[in-house]
């Protein structure tokens, strides 16, 4: 971990990482045009924002123990409807099937998945950008992120750099060094990338920071990773042949 900052490419100097085709899918999961599911997408990307809400309230509050009684009550009201029909966790979400790439639960980038901030990806050429603001449901010590939370989103950054090459990966190693605590409340910036020498046929080691949106060259965090494609039979013998969305059937 000797560069904390990632390589001040343009795009004539980028060759580490190939042109990434993934511009509306976890960054815009309900995707356009026609689509089956989009409105279902929609629709639990609106439950998402709403239980996000929930959660931003529900641990700010302040008031007295009979309202949190109360509302308590009325949010396992709530659990029947949704449990009507449930996947298990040997079935890939259907409004994931929908379309490649889109992951509407993951709990770092999200929409549908309440305890995702949702961290928002942009793929660029050579870089992998991260945006995301956490509020007091992720703090650790006193104002700012638990340094499991950070982990996190730099686990799925680092990943993305990594499928940014052309197949998704599975982490198999991770060091982190925490430089300053990450502030709640505050604008962050992640970024992500590969450096050519750690790129192997399977593996790549990517490398990522988190910053504020304000100070980006301020270093917070700064992580490593080693990311490795699965061979068929490991694939297999993790997932299983049948339960993988079509677009991870087809890309390992
Ligand atoms: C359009 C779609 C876009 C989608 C975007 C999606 C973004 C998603 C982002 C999600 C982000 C979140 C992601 C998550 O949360 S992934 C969830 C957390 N990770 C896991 O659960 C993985 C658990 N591990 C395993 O199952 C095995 O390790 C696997 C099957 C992966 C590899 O099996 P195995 O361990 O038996 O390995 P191998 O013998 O096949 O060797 C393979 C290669 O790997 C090298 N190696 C192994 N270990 C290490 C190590 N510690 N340091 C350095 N290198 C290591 C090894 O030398 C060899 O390299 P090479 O000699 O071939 O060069």
């Amino acid at each position: 971990m000797t560069e904390p900052h990632p390589p001040r490419t343009t795009s004539k100097e980028s060759t580490a990482i190939a042109p990434y085709r993934q511009s509306d899918a976890e960054t815009d999961p309900e995707g356009s045009g026609e689509d089956r599911d989009q409105d279902r997408a929609r629709a639990a990307r609106e439950l998402g924002d709403a239980l996000r809400a929930l959660t931003a309230a529900a641990t700010s509050t302040e008031v007295d123990a009979a309202t949190l009684r109360k509302i308590a009550d009325q949010a396992r009201d709530l659990t029947g409807p949704l449990s009507a029909a449930s996947r298990t966790r040997h079935t890939a979400p259907s409004i994931d099937d929908a379309k490649p790439g889109r992951r509407m639960y993951n709990p770092a980038v999200g929409p549908g998945n309440p305890i995702a901030p949702p961290m928002r990806v942009e793929v660029g050429d050579g870089v992998v950008v991260g945006t995301c603001t956490l509020g007091l449901a992720y703090e650790g010590p006193h104002s700012y992120t638990h340094g499991g939370v950070s982990a996190m989103l730099i686990d799925q950054i680092l990943g993305h750099a990594h499928a940014a090459l052309g197949r998704p990966g599975m982490t198999v190693a991770l060091s982190l060094r925490y430089r300053r605590p990450v502030p709640l409340e505050t604008p962050l910036r992640l970024t992500a990338w590969v450096p050519e020498e750690s790129i192997t046929d399977r593996r790549t080691g990517p490398q990522a920071t988190i910053a504020t949106q304000d100070e980006p060259d301020r270093v917070l965090v700064e992580a490593s990773g080693v990311f490795v494609v699965p061979s068929a039979e490991q694939a297999s013998r993790i997932f299983g042949d049948s339960r993988l969305p079509s677009w991870q059937r087809d890309r390992y």
